[in-house]
């Protein structure tokens, strides 16, 4: 490293800058100065340096000679130091900028598991070594699907009506119906069994470390709800509002609680305890049986579907998988990590180097991951200046649910409110906005089983009710928002995802690090 103090600078005329330096590089030698005993009188002698560097006054030829060879080797190695710097200033010119990308959208739009698909596809050892952490949220997860199921069960036990005895129900003529709408006794023997199955939930949340058993608070937000929106939703809807959630504040700190500190291996068999007290892998072992009994009686799915309870449809489900996660050593694939759901608190920054297969260019990636909670955008615009790309996911499947922090707002109303507060803001009149249109599987599912999208957007009219034309349609809305609210023209960059399907995603996150990767070299180049 070069360092040094300007102890005073020259100007000759016509001539260069001079600098003498006071150098501790170890290459440069100090430059001896010249005793300012001598020929005091003629110089100012209110200036030291002026003294320092004053010849002496009754200079032999030799030492002349000898001295301005020593100012030549100064000025010679100040001018090497002047060429290193400003060699190191272009270097630092030429070296790019990170590429840094904001993921923003609505509470349980998929910004997170965005981040886990970059995550994936750039840090695959980071991300499988993290498998050990995301088993507990999974379990979680789990956990939270039983306690809708539990709850839902003692609501049809106690809504039904006398006549009804075990399942069974006398009809007007005395003939013994099958009633399917309330819990049999073998239901409400199975609930009783899978009832201590609640107690897991509070120690994996200590173990988390989450402040956040429920709803945040609420505060300012950024965006309002529209009056041309429908707001008799399903009872899905109310539910899922009142459902409490796990959140941990953003960043790696929660994945320690369950990792083993001295574990000398990344591989996940390594890396979980099995045996920490309290884990709960054997009473979910141990369950697994009468879980995977209780979530296949049809009884069941005709309850939860007349409560409008759609679990298929939630966020965290892994009903589908009981018999796998329940494993006694169970460790997550990468699809279920990124099924897993945590609510992410604050706003984190994931940092990873991305090259170019084909230029052989690496590029630092900032990425930044927030919450989507109402309360929590207002933390989001500090982090909007100097952005170079916004991913704004708009999750269009839940055209029929309503925010879990606000049911009164429709949360397909919310996004295009918040896309337009994004695309109208001046602070990010430069910056690139990529719309995400994601949970098209969730969404090509709900369309399939007749829900129809013109019952909650009036505006879709009578247009078929099918994936093409909703997609469509919808991509046309905010496009035009963007066309009409932006500050400056800019390019409407719009996919459809699924950002639980890792092979489809990764497709649509190359291009988009490819076109980063372009933008941000042209503009490396621009500043040269
Ligand atoms: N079926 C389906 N599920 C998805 C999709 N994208 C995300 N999810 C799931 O939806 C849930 C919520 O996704 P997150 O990525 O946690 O949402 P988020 O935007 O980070 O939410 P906050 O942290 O609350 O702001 C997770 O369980 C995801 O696995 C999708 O395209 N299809
Ligand atoms: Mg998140």
């Amino acid at each position: 490293m070069i360092g040094y103090t300007i102890i005073r600078q020259q100007r000759v005329p016509n001539g260069p800058t001079l600098s003498l330096y006071n150098c501790y590089l170890g290459q440069l030698r100090r430059v001896p100065l010249p005793s300012p005993r001598h020929n005091m009188h003629s110089l100012d002698e209110t200036d030291p340096i002026a003294v320092a560097l004053a010849p002496p006054q009754n200079e032999s030829p030799e030492e002349r000679r000898a001295r301005i060879q020593i100012e030549r080797a100064a000025k010679q190695a100040s001018d090497d130091i002047d060429e290193q710097l400003r060699k190191e200033q272009q270097h630092l010119k030429r070296q790019p900028k990170p590429v840094k990308i904001l993921l923003l959208g609505q509470s349980e739009s998929g910004k997170s598991t965005t981040l886990k698909n970059f995550q994936l596809m750039y840090e695959p050892k980071a991300f499988r070594a993290e498998r050990a952490s995301w088993r507990a949220i999974i379990q979680l997860n789990v956990i939270r699907s039983f306690r809708i199921i539990l709850d839902a069960l003692a609501r049809a036990s106690t809504d039904r009506p006398s006549s009804v005895y075990s399942g069974l129900s006398v009809s007007s003529a005395g003939a013994v119906d099958q009633e399917p709408n309330f819990p049999d006794a073998e239901l409400m023997a199975l609930r009783a069994r899978l009832l201590p199955l609640l107690q897991i939930e509070e120690t994996l949340v200590r173990r988390l470390g989450a402040p956040d058993h429920g709803n945040v608070g609420e505060s300012r937000s950024l965006g309002t709800a529209t009056s041309s929106w429908q707001l008799s939703l399903p009872l899905s809807a109310k539910r899922a509002g009142k459902e409490k959630e796990v959140a941990v504040p953003s960043g790696a700190a929660w994945k320690s609680g369950f990792l083993r500190t001295d574990r000398s291996s990344v591989d996940t068999a390594h890396a979980v305890d099995w045996d920490a007290p309290g884990d709960p892998g054997p009473i979910l072992h141990a369950s697994s049986a009468d879980m995977q009994r209780l979530w296949a009686n049809p009884t069941l799915s005709e309850i939860l579907g007349r409560q409008g309870i759609r679990l298929q449809e939630s966020s965290g489900f892994f009903l589908d998988a009981l018999e796998q996660v329940t494993l006694p050593q169970y460790t997550p694939t990468d699809d279920h990590i990124l099924r897993a759901r945590l609510k992410t608190l604050g706003v984190s920054e994931h940092r990873m180097k991305l090259s170019d297969p084909h230029g052989g260019v690496t590029r630092e990636f900032h990425i930044f991951d927030v919450g989507g909670q109402r309360s929590m955008r207002p933390r989001w615009i500090p982090y909007f200046e100097d952005m170079d790309s916004i991913i704004f996911l708009a999750p269009i499947s839940a055209f029929d649910q309503r925010l879990a922090e606000d049911p009164v707002i429709n949360r397909l109303a919310d996004s295009f409110e918040l896309w337009t507060t994004i695309v109208s803001n001046k602070l990010l009149a430069k910056t690139n906005l990529i719309l995400f249109l994601n949970k098209v599987d969730i969404m090509l599912a709900k369309l399939a089983a007749g829900i129809r999208l013109a019952e909650y957007l009036p505006a879709y009219g009578l247009r078929p009710n099918d994936f093409d034309s909703a997609s469509k349609f919808l991509r046309k809305q905010f496009g035009t928002i963007l066309k009409s609210h932006s500050p400056s023209p800019r390019v409407f960059y719009c996919h459809l995802t699924t950002a639980i399907d890792s092979k489809s995603t990764h497709y649509v996150l190359a291009n988009i690090k490819d076109m980063l990767m372009r933008l941000n070299l042209k503009e490396s180049y621009l500043i040269i």
